[in-house]
């Protein structure tokens, strides 16, 4: 690496802890003081960006910087985007980033066996290890996200017509890792309180059972689904697969990196979790776990000799076709784990700040919660088109209002526009941040005349 580069990368890097310790400040503020130090620090960044669009850098790293410069919308804002929230780097992330960009910078010490989980330098197969124990299972590997989980599992358990039993409310990547196996989903349909129960699952896998002639292949269910955020028994919905010798897939989309997830005791044959949803990590990022039972068929090697050169690969496995995240994605992911693996212990305190939130929320006069109450999760759908919807019929920016009354106070992350049924999510914002978000909707509420009922 030339000394400018060197040095651009040593600009980065302390441009990273400043915004640590802005994202830590805001939005904290109280007063002109507070308010003044947060634009020192801001100036701060902005004078290291100025140096490296001065010249200090190579393209690349100009462009990288110009993408922090564009990401400052986190020091500046409180992000409540649904999605976004528990997949948001950590500071060791952003600079594994930057490390690490070259597509294959893990693999400079890869030696035999050839195959990326079996690197020790960097640590990539200790990493594995740990992230298997991470999930109480016994075999992990990371995949380019959630869906990719999906498809190995179907790839590996579904003939052509097979059915696979998922949720009414399961993500659309399930049915397609389906559809690509040649399969064919069929839906629990969810009860009165938006649930899959083990019950229904049981009298789904009857009528498959009766329609088909053969049971289904996998069940396949969402802890918490996407659309409400609700919990679903996956224990007992894994016991019922189990009565039918039907293995069962835990989708931990948005459950593994946040809260505790032991596979064992849920009874799943694999656990599914996503890296850039939950586990602040890049996308596209994820984990794959199974059972020592399962593993020889989820991760077979392959079998193929090439019918003139007779080459063969053994090692690599077929559905991770050979090696799945390389470069900076892994570091990433690997840079962000000792933090994961602590915060899913404080699952309980996000939890109280989400319904903190929610309650507050519904203090607003006409406002609802769509997701079951109390809430068990930080992502929730709330309802709006009787409290402040009612004002963005009369407003000169209709449906905008409310995103322009939050994004002029600092608050941004809803789609401009449409609030009216809608998701937030409260992950990781502080006490501080909770109060200010609460304050700052009731107080819209006010200037609107919409009534709040403080108690
Ligand atoms: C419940 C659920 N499962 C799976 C996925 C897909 O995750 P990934 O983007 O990691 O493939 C999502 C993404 O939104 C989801 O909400």
């Amino acid at each position: 690496m030339d000394i400018r580069t060197q040095k651009t990368f040593e600009a980065l890097f302390a441009l990273e802890d400043i915004r640590e310790t802005l994202r830590q400040r805001l939005p904290n503020v109280t007063g002109p003081e507070d308010e003044s130090s947060i634009l020192e620090g801001v100036s701060k960044v902005r004078k290291i960006l100025d140096d490296i669009e001065a010249g200090t850098g190579t393209p690349q790293v100009r462009k990288i910087a110009s993408n922090i410069d564009i990401r400052s919308r986190e020091e500046m804002y409180i992000n409540i985007q649904p999605i976004q929230a528990a997949g948001r780097l950590t500071p060791e992330a952003r600079k594994a980033l930057i490390a690490y960009g070259d597509g294959y910078s893990t693999c400079d010490a890869c030696r035999k066996p050839f195959r990326l989980d079996k690197i020790t330098s960097p640590p990539i197969a200790p990493f594995h290890e740990q992230l298997a124990s991470f999930v109480n299972m016994d075999a992990a590997r990371v995949i380019p996200g959630a869906r990719r989980g999906f498809q190995a599992v179907a790839s590996t358990l579904v003939e052509k017509g097979d059915s696979v039993i998922v949720s009414g409310l399961a993500h659309y990547t399930e049915f397609l890792a389906v559809e690509e196996a040649g399969g064919v989903v069929k839906e629990v349909p969810i009860n009165e309180h938006n649930l899959v129960t083990p019950d229904a699952t049981a009298e789904k896998i009857e009528a498959v059972k009766k329609e088909t002639g053969k049971l289904p292949v996998l069940v396949m269910i969402d802890h918490f689904d996407y659309q409400y955020a609700n919990e679903h028994d996956v224990k007992s919905i894994a016991k019922v697969a189990h009565q039918y010798d039907i293995p069962f897939l835990y989708n931990g989309a948005y459950t593994v990196g946040v809260m505790p997830v032991d596979g064992k005791e849920i009874g799943a044959d694999f656990v599914v979790g996503s890296g850039h949803k939950s586990m602040a990590s890049p996308a596209p990022s994820g984990v794959l776990a199974t059972t020592s039972e399962w593993a020889p068929k989820i991760f077979r090697t392959t079998q193929m000799v090439g019918d003139v050169t007779k080459r063969k690969f053994g090692i690599k496995e077929v559905e991770m076709l050979g090696c799945t995240l390389m470069g900076s994605t892994l570091i990433g992911m690997m840079a962000s784990f000792p933090t994961v693996k602590e915060r899913v212990n404080h699952w309980e305190e996000e939890v109280k700040k989400s319904n903190y939130f929610i309650d507050g929320l519904l203090a607003i006069e006409g406002s609802k919660v769509l997701s079951e109450y109390k809430r068990k999760h930080t992502l929730s759908k709330v309802d709006t088109t009787n409290s402040f919807d009612i004002v963005a019929k009369s407003h000169k920016r209709k449906g905008f209002f409310l995103s322009d009354e939050l994004s002029s106070r600092g608050i941004i992350g809803e789609f401009a526009g449409a609030t009216r049924v809608w998701k937030l999510n409260t992950y990781g914002l502080s006490w501080e941040k909770i109060r200010y978000l609460l304050d700052t909707f009731q107080n819209i509420a006010d200037k609107h005349e919409i009534k709040v009922n403080r108690g």
